[in-house]
């Protein structure tokens, strides 16, 4: 359960530039819920989002993972209940390593220091199995160098790789915005097959409607730092898409 209480965040205190990014948001986000987050930009979607992943540190307010306070930890020191996927897909893996290395990379991730991972028969075969579950031919080429797979191969592949140790909570941080049409597709269903199968509790921020309406358990919308709409399950399967839209007017 993430626990969310009073999050206040001013970007730039008593500048003139000063934001009130964050206005007081309560939010509880029960284990399994997928969470999927709209809102127009500068609405605070992002910065939500990186308070809760540790990169933005609030300016009041608390956050708390399965009863345990994290508001004041770093990014790094949240790594073991969290795996994210950003905008961009370059971001999320090593371009000049092959597939194999950055899965053996993505296994040392939340090893303590000096720890070393080896690629041996059984690593090949698990890695193999893993990619296979894509259904992108990927797991016949595990030597093949990241930098030559399209953008939404290499996100697919970080959503396999991210979510490999015991990680609870599944980022996405517009995980398709850079991609086609297809490879978002593939990408989403991809993310969406990981969340169900491990139970994640996952947080989706995107601006694309289609991607809110199909995926997740419950859609808040946020307007000027603050939830202005919150539909749980029931109701966010009443949702048409059309009512989405609407929400933007
Ligand atoms: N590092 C920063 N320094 C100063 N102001 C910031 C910073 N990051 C965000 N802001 C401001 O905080 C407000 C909320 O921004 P945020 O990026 O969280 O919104 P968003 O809903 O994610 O927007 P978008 O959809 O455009 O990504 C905006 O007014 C933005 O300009």
């Amino acid at each position: 359960m993430i626990e969310i209480n009073n999050l206040v965040k001013t970007y730039n205190k008593g500048l003139d530039t000063e934001v009130l990014a964050l206005q007081d948001i309560n939010l509880n986000i029960s284990d399994g819920q997928f969470l999927v987050i709209v809102g127009a930009n500068g609405s605070g979607k992002s910065t939500l989002l990186n308070a809760i992943a540790g990169s933005v540190l609030p300016t009041s307010g608390e956050i708390l993972f399965d009863g345990q306070a994290v508001t004041k930890l770093r990014d790094f020191e949240r790594s073991r209940w969290i795996a994210r996927i950003f905008q961009n897909p370059l971001s999320g893996t090593a371009p000049g390593l092959s597939i194999i290395d950055n899965f053996r990379l993505a296994a040392l991730r939340t090893k303590p220091k000096g720890l070393t991972v080896g690629i041996d028969s059984t690593f090949r075969k698990l890695v193999q199995e893993k990619v296979s579950v894509l259904g992108l031919g990927l797991e016949n080429k595990p030597d093949a160098l990241m930098e030559t797979l399209s953008g939404g191969q290499r996100q697919a592949l970080t959503l396999l790789m991210s979510t490999m140790d015991e990680c609870k909570i599944l980022l996405l941080d517009e995980p398709t915005a850079a991609l086609d049409p297809r490879s978002a597709d593939i990408v989403m269903r991809t993310a969406d097959k990981i969340i169900q199968s491990l139970n994640l509790t996952a947080i989706l921020v995107t601006h694309n409607l289609k991607e809110a309406f199909t995926y997740g358990n419950r859609i808040i919308q946020m307007a000027e730092g603050r939830i202005i709409k919150d539909f749980d399950q029931d109701c966010k399967q009443q949702l048409k898409q059309a009512d989405l839209f609407e929400w933007f007017s």
